[in-house]
């Protein structure tokens, strides 16, 4: 670790060990919203390849892919990704040829992933790829894996997958233990690879980003430009503090985050906003509970001591416990409906339902309330497919003070939301109001993902082009 402390002095930061949370990484100098505080490229990575859809081993894209002719399990868009991948994928190519197909189709992604990483170990033994002081195995047996904290049934299925590993790598003095252990290790600390919207492309370890813990409310975002992991402060972060970023959904009440990081990542989160008690009864009550039986009013409801209703906060007012029993029963018997509606393409019948659902909802739940959220994204997301636009609009509109409330600051999501929001109107004529949105969302993603990549120099261009069009629309009118 001296030789990693030594290496990260340079670039403003320093590791330290908390008893409560382990390993940190801590701000050696002040990090202002925008900055780059660290990047890495991954130990290993592997696209989310499955029997439906492929990716290219090398960039994770999806079009002019080629399988390899010899494993048939891998795939490249080109001879460049190949030969970016080629030191490693020959001795992992060989190693697949050699299964039968049956074998051939239990090799995951996860599996794949374990495969290189001990194949990129034993290149680096060998000295075919550079060591270096961000780029080591030693930082991989460095990370946590919580193994006492695991069930009996994990263990044994990472104790199977860890026999087929070992079955695939055929390598002498394998120790199955510490495969098992490094599967635990993949659970707590690999990243979802995503591209620039956030949509997921692969997994990837990335042993010094993994330094990095979470806050639920964080100071910095992870996002990645191709397979690169970057770190980006999301706020001032004054010398000495530590650096956060969240691993989980953030809108969400604190009961549901901890229960989510716990189940995936098997620590219970000590951050600020999972610390703070009496705010989080009423945010959690707001993001995921109901609200008033009076429309005009914006309280939030509490269960009544005696559990026959809900209390609102603001006005007094009890709700029956039984009415809203009876709504959300029907709200769960018609998203079943929907879901299955949208998984078999039955779009417009899942249109109804969900629109049903949001009615629904809307009786009951809270005007902030995630799960209204969660509707409207669904209804936006097959409204996009059926290139209803203008209804598409109403409907991002109607997510945006929710998306603002919910994803405070410089978040991601919110940027993305006003430059979907942004795209609609400019689609739709509505110039001004796209030059509004598109700014909205420069702001804050200029901020998460810099503005040298190729996907924000398309939202840059658009909203060059909004302004040189309204520009040019006014001054037709003053023409006419
Ligand atoms: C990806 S690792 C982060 C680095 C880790 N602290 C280490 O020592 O390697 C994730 C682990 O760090 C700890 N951790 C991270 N964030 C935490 C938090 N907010 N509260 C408590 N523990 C946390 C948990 O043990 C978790 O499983």
């Amino acid at each position: 670790m001296e030789e990693l402390q030594a290496s990260l002095q340079p670039r403003g930061l320093t590791l330290s060990t908390f008893p409560d949370k382990g390993r940190s990484l801590l701000a050696a100098r002040d990090f202002y919203p925008g900055e780059v505080i660290i990047s890495q490229e991954p130990y290993v990575c592997v696209p989310n390849n499955s029997l439906t859809e492929s990716r290219c081993d090398g960039c994770f894209s999806k079009s002019n892919l080629k399988k390899c002719s010899a494993c048939h399990v891998v795939w490249y868009c080109g001879s460049s990704c190949q030969k970016l991948e080629w030191k490693l994928h020959r001795l992992e190519c060989q190693l697949l040829a050699k299964l039968d197909k049956e074998r051939r189709k239990s090799v995951t992604p996860t599996i794949r992933m374990m495969v290189k990483l001990y194949l990129r170990r034993k290149l680096q033994n060998e000295n075919v790829i550079p060591v270096t002081a961000m780029d080591n195995y030693n930082l991989v047996e460095a990370l946590v894996s919580h193994m006492s904290d695991i069930d009996e049934k994990q263990l044994l299925l990472y104790a199977q997958m860890a026999n087929l590993v070992n079955l695939i790598l055929q390598l002498p003095n394998i120790d199955i233990k510490e495969i098992a252990e490094n599967f635990s290790k993949f659970a707590c600390n690999a990243h979802t690879i995503c591209d620039s919207e956030l949509r997921s492309l692969g997994t990837g370890l990335y042993p010094v980003i993994s330094i990095i813990n979470h806050s639920c409310l964080p100071n910095a975002v992870l996002v990645f430009e191709g397979r690169l992991a970057v770190v980006r402060a999301v706020q001032h972060i004054p010398k000495d503090s530590e650096v956060s970023i969240s691993y989980v959904e953030t809108a969400a009440s604190t009961i549901t985050r901890q229960k989510t990081l716990k189940e995936q990542y098997l620590f219970t989160c000590i951050c600020v906003r999972c610390n703070k008690l009496y705010d989080d009864i009423q945010e959690s009550a707001i993001l995921e509970g109901y609200r008033c039986r009076d429309n005009g009013c914006s309280g939030f409801l509490l269960r009544e001591s005696d559990e026959k209703g809900f209390v609102c906060q603001q006005c007094g007012l009890i709700r029956n416990k039984e009415e809203i029993r009876k709504i959300a029963s029907d709200i769960k018997a018609l998203s079943d409906k929907a879901l299955k509606c949208s998984s078999s393409g039955n779009l417009q019948e899942a249109i109804v339902l969900y629109k049903n659902i949001e009615k629904l909802q809307k009786e009951v739940c809270h005007p902030f309330s995630i799960i209204l959220m969660r509707t409207w994204e669904k209804l936006l997301e097959i409204l996009m497919q059926l290139e209803e636009w203008k209804e598409a609009l109403a409907i991002c509109r109607l997510t945006i003070p929710v998306y603002e409330r919910v994803y405070p600051g410089f978040h991601p999501l919110l940027g993305l939301q006003y430059y979907s929001c942004g795209k609609l109107e400019w689609l739709l004529g509505e110039t001004d109001d796209a030059i509004k949105s598109f700014t909205k969302a420069v702001d804050i993603l200029r901020i998460t993902h810099g503005t040298s990549t190729p996907f924000m120099k398309e939202l840059l261009m658009k909203l060059e082009e909004a302004r040189v069009e309204a520009s040019f629309k006014l001054s037709s009118r003053e023409d006419s």
